[in-house]
């Protein structure tokens, strides 16, 4: 950028950092066009597991680093549509067992990956070490979201009939929920992030939140699709992240 953009101009740079998003990424569309077997389907709910718990971690990490009280105040929403009876974590727990996952292999992340953890822990840590705005407006990969839940919600019942349609009730959930969080995310991230120096900042903050969905994806492109998971060459080593569910 050369010189600081208007509010307008801004939302669209920001909207157009969307074709880095993972719905473009191998694993995704292969997910989406029905050509993941069981054991890949399996693989990314247990990875994206340590994810989902991450988040309201994350979202307490930026409560933590004080923001003003009518921004806790639409914050304290997002740790409860995670953390709250019925809410994203008891979801995806359901929908683990959907798709033949033992809750109990869920919750001890047994079958998360290295790579996995490593990027998710950068989003917490960077949440924990960052200013509240600039941990608040890394959400913002969300804006790009619905329509990778959605997409899920159209082609999966088609695609993977085995799934029962329980499970689906965690996308069903973000829709409006995603779309609530980015309406506070983008208008404070294009009030506030109103120089070319800070506008760069929210750019280069937005690419490494965007790195971090994109890495996930690599490590199970490489564990389940490709076959090779961390130490796949070497003998009796990567059987204890093999997932084992039914
Ligand atoms: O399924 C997805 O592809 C996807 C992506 C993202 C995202 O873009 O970070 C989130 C979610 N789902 C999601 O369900 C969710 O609750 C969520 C919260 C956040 C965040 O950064 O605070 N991202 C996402």
């Amino acid at each position: 950028m050369s010189k600081v953009l208007n509010k307008n101009d801004f939302e669209l740079k920001l909207r157009d950092m969307g074709r880095m998003y993972h719905i473009h990424h191998p694993f995704h569309i292969r997910m989406y066009q029905g050509e993941c077997s069981k054991e890949e389907i399996q693989g990314w709910v247990a990875n994206r597991f340590y994810y989902q718990t991450a988040i309201p971690i994350k979202d307490a990490a930026i409560m933590s680093n004080n923001p003003p009280l009518e921004d806790r105040r639409k914050w304290i929403d997002r740790i409860i549509d995670h953390d709250s009876v019925g809410g994203g974590i008891e979801a995806w727990l359901e929908l683990g067992e959907a798709v033949g996952l033992k809750k109990e292999d869920l919750l001890s992340h047994k079958f998360v990956l290295p790579a996995v953890k490593f990027a998710v822990d950068a989003y917490v840590n960077f949440a924990k070490q960052s200013p509240w705005k600039e941990a608040a407006m890394s959400s913002l990969t969300e804006m790009f979201a619905p329509q990778i839940h959605q997409q899920r919600l159209d082609t999966w019942p088609k695609n993977y009939p085995w799934i029962e349609q329980k499970g689906l009730r965690y996308f069903q959930k973000r829709l409006s929920e995603a779309r609530r969080d980015v309406q506070h995310g983008l208008s404070l991230t294009l009030e506030e992030f109103n120089t070319l120096q800070l506008q760069e900042r929210a750019c280069e903050i937005l690419q490494f939140k965007l790195d971090i969905l994109w890495t996930i994806c690599d490590a199970l492109y490489l564990a389940y699709e490709l076959k090779r998971p961390p130490y796949f060459n070497i003998k009796d080593c990567h059987a204890q992240r093999k997932i084992t569910s039914n």
